[in-house]
């Protein structure tokens, strides 16, 4: 039975192909039951070669998606996407102090697994400042967590080290995304360092697949999901975890190169 009391929002940018941003997260949030809502940010031009131009929406536009939003809504969780640059964090960040939009799940999307930048060079250090003290949950992964920590993080014990400087500069949990950039490898381990201070581990299989756009997004839109519906962060990182890899493992065949991941495949399995 749908929940359509629980209001989940993303405030992200759109890929057109679907597989990523905001129509990723969308996806994640229906097949999670919750009522979806999109702040849009930006736009990108891309398919499954790569992203060929992108677009910022000015920010007295994002100004005023968060003021009819909230006007209108209560908001039990949201997650932030593309952000761009330092001008759409400032806005961001000052309407998530000024509205109550409940759980805040912080995905730090710099740049794509392709290389596009989706993120300005001078904007780190806004996203540090300005955000990541508002973070219920940090999910960056491998690359993203070295810019953030300015850290080699290549052991689990200088990965411990660097969730733990994550979660000093404020964000209260800390999921650290374990890398699959190697073929050999048989498992992907994602690190949370809780509130607590203690770690959990997630694990699944490795699964040796280029249609892996959207992962990031997918994962994060889940936890947002769960935690809208009140549930812990733990057991929302579990779902969204087992989730994730039920879109991996079943792919959807569009798209000549790097293809989506299926939003369908987990919805009997993580109910
Ligand atoms: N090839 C893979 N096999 C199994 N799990 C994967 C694979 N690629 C990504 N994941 C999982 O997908 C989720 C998103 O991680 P990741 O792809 O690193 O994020 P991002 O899109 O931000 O780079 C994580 O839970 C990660 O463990
Ligand atoms: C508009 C937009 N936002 C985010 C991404 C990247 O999504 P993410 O899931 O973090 O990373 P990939 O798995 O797609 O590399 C995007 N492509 N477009």
């Amino acid at each position: 039975m749908m929940k359509k009391e629980i209001i989940t929002l993303t405030i992200a940018g759109n890929d057109s192909d679907g597989s990523a941003g905001m129509t990723a997260d969308l996806h994640s949030f229906y097949a999670r039951q919750v009522y979806g809502m999109g702040l849009l940010t930006a736009a990108v031009a891309g398919n499954t070669t790569g992203i060929y131009a992108q677009e910022v929406m000015p920010v007295s536009f994002i100004q005023k998606q968060f003021d009819v939003l909230n006007d209108d809504f209560k908001i039990a969780a949201l997650k932030t996407g593309m952000l761009a640059n330092k001008e759409v964090i400032a806005c961001v960040a000052a309407n998530l102090r000024k509205y109550d939009m409940g759980k805040i799940v912080l995905d730090p999307v710099i740049m794509t697994k392709h290389g596009d930048t989706l993120l300005d060079d001078d904007a780190y250090q806004a996203f540090l400042d300005d955000l990541m003290p508002l973070a219920d949950i940090i999910t960056p992964n491998f690359y993203e967590q070295q810019k953030l920590t300015g850290m080699q993080l290549d052991t689990k014990e200088e990965i411990h080290r660097g969730a733990e400087k994550l979660q000093k500069m404020g964000a209260k949990n800390v999921l650290m995304k374990g890398r699959h950039d190697n073929a050999a490898q048989s498992e992907v381990t994602d690190i949370l360092l809780a509130e607590d201070g203690q770690f959990y581990e997630f694990t699944k299989p490795f699964i040796n697949t280029e249609r892996i756009n959207g992962t990031g997004d997918t994962l994060s839109a889940v936890i947002a999901a769960e935690l809208a519906k009140g549930r812990s962060i733990i057991a929302s990182v579990q779902t969204a975890k087992d989730f994730t890899y039920e879109a991996i493992a079943h792919p959807i065949e569009v798209g000549s190169k790097y293809g989506p991941i299926n939003h369908f495949a987990a919805q009997e399995d993580t109910k």
